[in-house]
């Protein structure tokens, strides 16, 4: 044997491949009379050595990720709203192929004790008709998506895409049938949380449902079938067990019945696109993390830097006791959006993608620093890049809020700035589009093409249409969200707006 080896020389081409997987082929050259063949008999007799390639293939090995895979927790702005996942519901438990054991009737010279034990061996669990019950596997495990309020973005799916239920149970048997049976245990629901206003669609692009309340949920993938059980019986016995049961084998191919189903297997993509009814949109650094900490629990992060905020946050404002019976129509979710600079919509500062979730919001809240060296620029600023995102933003009621008034160079020009914004823009008309009515069916269509599709509409509408022919603001407020100036005032208008808005 040890000289055999010997022989061998081993030449092996180890190949690492991108899926982390270890493959490799080897080139094995032994004597030809260890592996005689009719073809390697013809040819040249001096050819004393022969090649032979096996294939291998090692169980997957694990490598460390590479630094492209965590880029979602570095650049977790660019990730946290889509994601591509797969999900697989349990496949069914097999059934089992019994046979019956032998049972003679009881015959009289039996003692009672022995009578009953025969009769007991036969009472199999039987159907209303009088057939035996044949035990099944269990069914594989569905897998559901759901809306849960705790969840706040698909981060966490960039680290885990693929998500499996469990398998039904076998039937356990050792082969013949008893009235002990039971069937195998079906496998429990996979249930997968996802943030309120997810969207799942197949990844093919069809809609499949808009998670947007709580306890919403949709069954994306069904658990295969348990397979059921087949009698094993003697040919000459099998007519006479047909009024038993119909589950009779009648040879080797019927055995397939009795494995159970795959579960269904589907990619799909999820868009979060975030609830809120209020949008907080202005510049970075125009304090609106610290409007939405001062009229909300929320706790966002709050930093003299631009760009604190990366992701949207939401905060959640309760209704207004004073109102009486009109208190909870002033209840709201309020999101802070990341800030927007000018050349956003080319991908400047954090890009625009955040805009998409002003889609579900009917109240947009401008929030301008008033202390800065051009508020009104910076105001028209982010309203151009609202238009060039979807110009539809630019029809949904919104107020502004001229923030940091504490600072002298800021209330020292308030009223002029009040006046230069309330210029920019003309009389709300009542019959003006439902902005709100679009946000169902958009979220249908794909995200990428509709933002596409309106942005590109929007360059040739932006020629023809100015700031000033969108409608006004319902308030401009000027307020110091940091030191609690006129903040009562301000909430008294989103309150009247989100009414109003209704
Ligand atoms: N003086 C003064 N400073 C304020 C006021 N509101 C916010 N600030 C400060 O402005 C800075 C930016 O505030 P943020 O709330 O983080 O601003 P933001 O608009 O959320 O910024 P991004 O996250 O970059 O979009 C912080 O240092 C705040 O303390 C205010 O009313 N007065």
């Amino acid at each position: 044997m040890a000289s055999m080896v010997s022989h061998w020389s081993s030449f092996l081409n180890l190949n690492f491949t991108n899926d982390s997987s270890l493959s490799f082929s080897s080139t094995l050259s032994c004597p030809r009379q260890q592996f005689p063949n009719s073809a390697s008999q013809k040819r040249n007799v001096n050819e004393n050595y022969r090649s032979y390639t096996v294939k291998c293939a090692l169980a997957k090995t694990r490598m460390p990720p590479s630094p492209a895979s965590d880029a979602y927790i570095r650049e977790p702005h660019k990730y946290f709203d889509e994601v591509v996942i797969t999900v697989r519901a349990g496949d069914g438990g097999h059934g089992a192929v019994l046979s019956i054991p032998n049972q003679k009737a009881p015959s009289k010279s039996q003692g009672k004790y022995d009578r009953d034990k025969t009769k007991k061996r036969a009472s199999y669990k039987r159907d209303f008709d009088g057939s035996i019950i044949l035990p099944m596997g269990g069914h594989g495990g569905d897998v559901v998506i759901y809306a849960d309020e705790s969840k706040d973005s698909l981060l966490e799916f960039h680290n885990k895409r693929n998500h499996k239920a469990k398998r039904g149970g076998n039937v356990d048997s050792m082969g013949v049938l008893t009235s002990h049976m039971q069937n195998g245990a079906a496998a429990p629901t996979l249930r997968i949380p996802v943030p309120l206003g997810t969207v799942v669609k197949l990844k093919r692009g069809k809609f499949l449902a808009d998670l947007a309340n709580q306890g919403d949920e949709i069954l994306v993938a069904r658990g295969g079938q348990g397979g059921i059980s087949l009698l094993d019986v003697p040919e000459h016995k099998r007519k006479q067990m047909t009024t038993l049961s119909t589950n009779i084998m009648r040879d080797d191919t019927d055995k397939v019945l009795s494995f159970g189903q795959s579960g269904e297997e589907v990619s799909l993509q999820l868009i979060l696109r975030v609830v809120a009814d209020v949008g907080l949109v202005g510049l970075p650094n125009a304090g609106k993390s610290t409007l939405l900490a001062a009229i909300t629990h929320a706790k966002p992060d709050i930093a003299d830097y631009p760009f604190t905020t990366l992701m949207p946050n939401l905060g959640r404002l309760d209704g207004d006791p004073s109102l009486g019976a009109d208190k909870y129509s002033s209840e709201a979710t309020l999101a802070d959006l990341p800030g927007l600079i000018e050349g956003a919509h080319l991908g400047k500062g954090l890009g625009r993608n955040f805009l998409r979730h002003l889609r579900r919001t009917r109240l947009l809240v401008h929030v301008v620093d008033a202390a800065a060296e051009d508020p009104v620029g910076d105001y028209r600023t982010v309203k151009e890049e609202l238009r060039m995102y979807n110009p539809e933003y630019l029809d949904r009621p919104y107020l502004v809020v001229l923030n940091k008034i504490d600072k002298p160079e800021a209330i020292d020009r308030l009223p002029t700035l009040t006046e230069e914004i309330w210029k920019i823009g003309c009389e709300r008309i009542s019959s003006e589009p439902d902005t709100r009515s679009g946000v169902a069916e958009s979220i249908s269509v794909d995200e990428s093409q509709n933002s596409e599709l309106s942005s590109g509409l929007s360059a040739k509408d932006q020629k023809v249409k100015e700031l000033e022919e969108y409608p006004r603001p319902l308030a401009v407020v000027g307020v110091s969200v940091l030191k609690g100036i006129k903040v009562n005032e301000m909430l008294k208008e989103i309150r009247a707006a989100l009414r109003e808005s209704l």
